[in-house]
């Protein structure tokens, strides 16, 4: 369990630096062992920007803290719903304004695809055509519901769910793997934004 803490600290110390947890939100969780199931996962309410002996709780399979660091995520329902639904190893949990501006804006459309944007490749994506969904289910204050909704649109092929007006919940195989995707989809989130700002203000029309 130490190196999955120490493996989960890393990972915690390189999404602060990218400043991905305003105002405490943000969950993130490193998987332990599959049978049973136990994750480590964020303690609840805590500054992640900060590091302590307490950040992180061992949970079992229902969300059951087996150790005493404090109480486990309000979120661990659905990091859970990514293990027992995927091979995941690791699995992230971020609001930044990118995510939480494309979430409302393609809300309606239920997802929102990219083509033809190199950074897909970080999906494994590699074809000239191919393209990358990412679902976008509605934020519910229930967090149980929040975790049925997350976890009905968990398919083989997703590795990414955005929350409307909420976050991100990307994971991957191992720690390493999830960090890709989660920088992966923060980028194409920033170029998509950008994007229609420039389109908005007809940017080509001066080029
Ligand atoms: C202050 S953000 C609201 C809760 C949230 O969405 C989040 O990601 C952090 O919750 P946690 O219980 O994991 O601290
Ligand atoms: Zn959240």
């Amino acid at each position: 369990m130490i190196s999955a803490w120490n493996e989960l600290a890393c990972v915690k110390r390189e999404l602060a630096a990218r400043d991905w947890f305003p105002g405490t939100s943000g969950n993130l969780s490193i998987k332990v062992s599959n049978k049973p199931l136990t994750c480590l996962v964020t303690v609840s309410g805590k500054d992640k920007y900060k590091e302590t002996e307490e950040d992180f709780v061992l949970v079992d399979q229902d969300g059951k803290a087996l150790t005493e660091q404090g109480k486990p995520s309000a979120e661990t329902v659905i990091h859970l719903e990514v293990y027992k639904r995927t091979d995941a190893g690791c699995s992230l949990h971020v609001h930044t304004l990118d995510n939480n501006l494309i979430s409302e804006l393609y809300a309606e459309k239920g997802s929102i695809t990219f083509r033809n944007v190199e950074l897909i490749k970080a999906f494994g994506v590699l074809d000239a055509d191919g393209e990358l969904t990412i679902p976008i289910v509605e934020n519910f204050a229930d967090l149980p519901t929040l975790g049925k909704v997350v976890g009905e649109q968990i398919s083989a092929d997703t590795k990414a769910i955005l929350i409307r007006n909420h976050g991100i919940t990307v994971w991957g195989k191992n720690a390493f793997e999830a960090k890709r995707h989660l920088e992966a989809c923060e980028f194409l989130f920033s170029y998509q934004m950008k994007l229609l700002h420039a389109k908005a203000l007809n940017l080509k029309e001066v080029l």
